[in-house]
């Protein structure tokens, strides 16, 4: 779906970008991550011809963007800014329609469209005659959300969408973006320095540093198959929390303890990761779960239990 191939980019004295290459498939996230500088920015702005590379091609759908039109190729290319990029003398209704008006949509059209997407996002629809600067933080990068949503574009760039967000907010967002069903089948580039932030969104992981790949794969590869030191040491102070992360309570299933749950309402153990049941474990003392027919109850200590004997038994 899109590819890089040899690309670099310097800007006087700095090379921003050195000779990366790299594809993302068809409605996978590929996230971009790594610290302030390494080059993020610069590869995303790329990829809708914000930045010109000297060298080196890129390819969507097979077709070099150098012979697109810049206008449409940023058409069919939906964007969300760092610090959401409204523009802040126009109503939250005037920035949601600036693409649907390029595209010369009906004002029904742009109506109907924007009312759906505001209420898929949670946002009052009142907001709309309201100015960017009278919406909160959260709200804003929303309404970010929905104006690069708006024509529905198969490929979505997002710049540190979450970036200037309090940790609440932050998380709570992040949740919506893994069930809003207008990214299910997007292709999606996005850049993040957070570490946690990538793992939790990423399909795959793209990790930079001074403007080249450290490494690229999957979560868990990045995890437990680190290429070099560097790698290793950019995820150490996260390490255990992103393998409890990535552990499914239903890989720990069998280490339960076996007694059947009392309780008619349970939980499906296939919606959770071991830390999200400790998230859940915090404010009640037991989970009542279900998993292929069979009920069980778990405490804090049960699932500690099964993850030490989960890791003896070498299944990490
Ligand atoms: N327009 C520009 N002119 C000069 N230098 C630039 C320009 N854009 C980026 N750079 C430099 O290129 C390097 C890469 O910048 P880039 O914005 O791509 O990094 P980043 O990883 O996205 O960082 P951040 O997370 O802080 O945005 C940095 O050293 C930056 O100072």
């Amino acid at each position: 779906m899109i590819e890089l191939k040899n690309i670099s980019k310097t800007f006087g004295e700095t090379q921003a970008v050195k000779n990366i290459s790299f594809s993302v498939k068809k409605g996978e996230t590929l996230v971009l991550l790594g610290t302030s500088g390494c080059g993020k920015t610069t590869t995303l702005k790329m990829i809708n011809r914000l930045i010109e590379p000297e060298n080196g091609e890129i390819f969507i759908n097979g077709e070099n963007i150098k012979t697109i039109q810049e206008e449409k190729l940023r058409l069919g290319i939906g964007y969300v800014l760092q610090n959401h990029g409204l523009f802040p003398h126009f109503t939250i209704a005037q920035n949601i329609a600036i693409v649907p008006k390029l595209l010369k949509w009906d004002n029904d059209k742009i109506n109907k469209r924007t009312n759906e997407l505001l209420e898929k996002l949670h946002l009052p629809l009142q907001i709309k005659e309201k100015y960017p600067n009278q919406l909160s933080g959260g709200q804003q990068q929303r309404v970010g959300l929905a104006r690069a949503l708006m024509a529905n574009p198969p490929i979505l760039l997002m710049d540190e969408p979450l970036g200037a967000l309090d940790p609440i907010t932050r998380n709570q967002i992040r949740q919506e973006f893994l069930t809003l069903d207008e990214l299910l089948n997007k292709t999606i580039v996005m850049v993040t320095h957070d570490v946690e932030e990538a793992f939790e969104l990423g399909d795959r992981i793209c990790l930079m540093n001074e403007g080249e790949i450290l490494q690229m794969g999957y979560p868990n590869e990045l995890l437990t198959r680190p290429k070099n030191q560097l790698v290793s040491n950019f995820l150490e102070g996260h390490k255990l929390k992103l393998s409890l992360k990535t552990v499914s309570l239903i890989s720990l299933w069998d280490f339960f303890p076996n007694h059947k749950s009392e309780n008619l309402e349970s939980l499906n153990a296939e919606s959770f990761t071991v830390w999200s049941a400790l998230d859940i474990l915090q404010d009640k003392k037991t989970i009542h779960l279900n998993f292929k027919g069979e009920q069980k109850n778990l405490d804090a200590i049960g699932l500690v239990s099964a993850l030490e004997k989960y890791k003896q038994n070498g299944t990490e």
